[in-house]
């Protein structure tokens, strides 16, 4: 009997390439024993809705997703909100692909296609903040919204250098947020310009700014907190930080998470996985140890 999978693509991911590989991919699956049923996203929660609305009615053997971060983010949420048990296949198709970079999935889609026929399970952390689930990071402060307020036309022709246009307009007039962060028995409070938990070593595109230790599966997130610089040789040292990984330093809070808990006077706006994700004065952030199924090659290294 074949196996059963549900396919969701975003037609818009990227620069919409999935439109020309579709029938191949496709082809691929049913080649290797699956009948597949595949839907379109048409915007917004729509990939979400789906994998709720097809698991609840049928029995799936796995759930396979074509798009950006934003597009997993939503597979992710979909099937942890809704309680179920279904590995994951990914073929990223979005303009940085942070996520799929930290799985070592290929770029090129017919490869990642590949992977998902031919790889093995590898049980995954995945995040939850206040209640939404999150596949590998959340964040606020400067340059998180550039990630959703960047148009998808300048996404499309621009690919990464569009992110960094979007990010290089907020310099002059970043905002900061006074935070009270507790985690474990430690409470630090400070002015910060930035923040983010992530499980990834690749945000935004840029490779090893959440440090050197990131493991996928360990139960820990990465907590990264830059502090307001004074000057411009301290926002030089912080870039120069970040550009190096070396999140320890004297400008940057760093620490592991497992469970975090972050509040401010003020609603601060959060990115949840590059998408916007609301804005709160109080955030539960904990960790799920082991907690989603993903294909990949190589399920021993992370
Ligand atoms: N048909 C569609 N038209 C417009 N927006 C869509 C459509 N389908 C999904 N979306 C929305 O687009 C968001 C972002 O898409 P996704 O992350 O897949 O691609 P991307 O933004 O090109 O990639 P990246 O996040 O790597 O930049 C999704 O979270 C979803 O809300």
């Amino acid at each position: 009997m074949r196996k059963k999978m549900l396919f969701i693509y975003n037609p818009h991911a990227g620069k919409g390439k999935i439109r020309h590989l579709l029938s191949n991919i496709i082809e691929l699956f049913v080649k290797n024993g699956y009948e597949v049923v595949t839907y379109a996203t048409l915007g917004e929660k729509d990939a979400k809705r789906i994998v709720l609305d097809c698991l609840n009615r049928e029995k799936y053997d796995i759930v396979v997703c074509s798009g950006g971060d934003g597009t997993l983010n939503e597979v992710i949420d979909g099937i942890m909100s809704g309680n179920k048990k279904i590995k994951i296949g990914y073929i990223p198709a979005g303009t940085t692909n942070d996520f799929a970079y930290s799985l070592g999935l290929p770029k090129n889609m017919p490869k990642s296609a590949q992977v998902v026929v031919n790889g093995q399970s590898f049980l995954c952390d995945v995040g939850n903040l206040n209640g939404e689930y999150f596949a590998y990071t959340a964040a606020f402060g400067i340059f998180t919204d550039a990630s959703y307020a960047t148009p998808q036309t300048s996404k499309n022709m621009l690919g990464r250098l569009a992110y960094i246009l979007e990010g290089i307009k907020r310099l002059p007039n970043w905002k900061s947020y006074h935070i009270k962060i507790t985690c474990k028995n430690r409470v630090i409070q400070d002015n910060f310009i930035y923040g983010m938990v992530a499980n990834s070593d690749s945000i935004g595109g840029f490779k090893g700014i959440t440090g050197k230790d990131v493991l996928l599966d360990d139960g820990l997130f990465e907590g990264v907190f830059i502090k307001v610089p004074q000057n411009v040789l301290d926002l030089q040292s912080i870039i120069n930080d970040l550009l190096r990984g070396n999140v320890k330093s004297n400008h940057i809070f760093y620490l592991p998470v497992q469970e975090i808990q972050i509040t401010s006077e003020e609603p601060v706006p959060w990115t949840i996985d590059g998408e916007y994700g609301g804005e709160f004065k109080s955030v539960h952030i904990k960790n799920l140890k082991q907690a989603i199924s993903i294909i990949r090659n190589n399920p021993t290294k992370a």
